[in-house]
């Protein structure tokens, strides 16, 4: 995998929250224990932040609340602004770009065509006043497609593929049940078949047994599209589940990254320990 081009590489992203002092810009005087600086209370969610993912992969990125995993995914998915950092996507239209330095709307474009993203709240990425196809309908419209016959045969088809009985296609997700909400985020997510997923604490909230069936789901979307994904979440469990490699994140940073199974078997770091003993 280490000589293979990866499909989203991220170089050295960093987001903070706040101008810095003197204090904190200095990296020696900025406690590894913490990721805000005690003078003047800027926040740093991600600091130098460094991945690959490749095609047709599942990268974990687990980590205690506070760790920045859900920044480092708004940051990916243009949701907010990196402060400093490179990320490229190996596509033609977009050979050597940094992707953070693009025009707002061809970061809309890319989210359009390239992303697709499952938020942890399905008030994020639905919206509940529309039917679930017209969930779907709204995402292939913003991907250019304007034929109804069209869109209706590929959002009954991705219902289909959630598991969302076809029949129900015209009720709003609000009426749905919460498991039920994250199937037609997912639908909607690969509606313009992207190259690349996000997937942020998909399954948080959710009753043990309805968790367990939407992880099936991702795994098998996984298996059958060939999607390449970055899944969030703080629950190692759900990051053995999904996986093939996974970083571990702390205070903003990456503490551990390699092979899921690696990680779970033989982890380095102390954090990384405490989390793995954690699931015994
Ligand atoms: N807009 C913001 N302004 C100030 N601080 C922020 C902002 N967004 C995030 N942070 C801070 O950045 C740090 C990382 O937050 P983030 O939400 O990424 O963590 P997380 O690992 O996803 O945790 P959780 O799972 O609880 O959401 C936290 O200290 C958070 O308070």
């Amino acid at each position: 995998m280490k000589d293979e081009q990866p499909l989203l590489a991220v170089r050295n992203l960093n987001q903070q929250f706040g101008p810095g002092c003197n204090n904190c810009k200095n990296p020696d005087n900025r406690a590894l224990s913490k990721n805000y600086c005690e003078v003047c209370g800027t926040v740093y969610a991600c600091r130098n932040i460094s991945l690959d993912l490749f095609a047709g992969e599942i990268l974990g990125v687990v980590g205690e609340s506070g760790s920045g995993k859900s920044s480092l995914m708004k940051c990916l998915y243009f949701d907010s602004e990196v402060t400093t950092g490179e990320v490229y996507l190996d596509d033609e239209e977009f050979i050597g770009d940094n992707l953070f330095e693009l025009s707002s709307q061809k970061k809309r474009y890319i989210r359009n065509y390239k992303y697709g993203m499952v938020y942890q709240n399905p008030v994020h990425g639905l919206k509940m006043n529309f039917s679930s196809i017209g969930n779907i309908a709204e995402k292939l419209i913003a991907a250019g497609n304007r034929h109804v016959g069209n869109m209706e045969e590929i959002g009954k088809r991705l219902l289909d593929i959630v598991q969302i009985p076809v029949f129900r296609m015209k009720e709003e997700p609000r009426n749905f049940s919460g498991g039920m909400q994250q199937r037609v985020q997912i639908a909607k997510a690969l509606s313009n078949n992207p190259p690349v997923l996000f997937l942020d604490e998909v399954t948080t909230g959710l009753d043990l047994s309805v968790q367990a069936d939407v992880l099936d789901l991702i795994k098998r979307i996984q298996r059958e599209f060939g999607i390449s994904m970055i899944v969030v979440s703080h629950d190692l469990a759900v990051i053995r589940m999904l996986a093939d490699r996974t970083i571990v994140m702390l205070n903003g940073e990456i503490v551990e990254q390699g092979l899921t199974d690696q990680i779970l078997e033989d982890p380095t770091d102390k954090y990384t320990q405490q989390l793995v003993y954690s699931l015994l």
